[in-house]
């Protein structure tokens, strides 16, 4: 900790008087998110204060008044108890049983333990929502992952299928309270859905998982 108060006390000859931030320690980073910086302390701060906005593992309550603005988000390694439900749609089984492969894979890889993750198959994504609701109000988890692949067909019926498991999803977290992550592809064709479900453009699955983890630590460490 000392080494800290002086690192920032040094720093602190170089800030102007507004408010600035220093990153924190770089964690995971999240498919097209940089990793977030976290602590910002106004220059005009001596080192005591700055010592205690650092200690981040604190149960401090967000909502604490201090002179240091708290920004809050998730972990990806705070992954410890928390428990997940992943809801997956049969229809185009080709295409879900990889986005779920990199799904589980991707919880492994941030030690979330196997009996942590419940999976769920329903017959197509139209059915995921309600099934994300049920789950998420059970109150056992911390997050729900939604996989389906919703492909173009001759008729309108894509756009039905895909829009409500879009606005589904979305009312399946607001009704439940419980974070309802969407890892369902809309694609035109089967090409460019295999080529998002482990392909040359990665794996949407596993993109979704670690969506999953993010709103699970957050929720769980912050907003509740
Ligand atoms: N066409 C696709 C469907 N259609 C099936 C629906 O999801 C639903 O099961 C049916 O309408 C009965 O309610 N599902 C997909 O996941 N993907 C599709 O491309
Ligand atoms: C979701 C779809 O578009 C597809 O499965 C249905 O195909 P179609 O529009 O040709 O009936």
């Amino acid at each position: 900790m000392a080494s800290m108060a002086s690192t920032f006390s040094k720093l602190s000859h170089h800030l102007p008087h507004s408010s600035t931030s220093i990153s924190p320690p770089k964690t995971p980073s999240l498919y097209g998110h940089s990793p977030k910086t976290t602590l910002s302390f106004s220059a005009s701060i001596q080192s005591y204060a700055t010592i205690t906005f650092c200690k981040r593992n604190e149960k401090i309550s967000p909502l604490v008044v201090s002179a240091g603005v708290r920004h809050l988000t998730g972990s990806l390694t705070r992954t410890e108890g928390l428990r997940f439900a992943v809801v997956v749609a049969r229809f185009n089984e080709v295409v879900t049983k990889l986005l779920l492969d990199g799904a589980l894979d991707t919880f492994k890889k941030y030690s979330v333990r196997e009996e942590d993750i419940d999976v769920v198959w329903v017959p197509g994504s139209f059915e995921v929502p309600l099934v994300a609701e049920r789950l998420g109000k059970l109150g056992k988890y911390h997050a729900v992952l939604c996989i389906g692949a919703v492909i173009r067909g001759d008729t309108s019926h894509y756009d039905a299928v895909a829009n409500s498991a879009a606005s589904g999803v979305l009312t399946a977290g607001l009704n439940s309270g419980v974070p309802c992550i969407f890892g369902v592809l809309t694609c035109d064709d089967l090409d460019q859905a295999l080529n998002r479900a482990g392909g040359k453009s990665g794996n949407k699955g596993s993109e979704a998982a670690l969506t999953a983890i993010e709103m699970a630590s957050l929720f769980e460490h912050y907003l509740k």
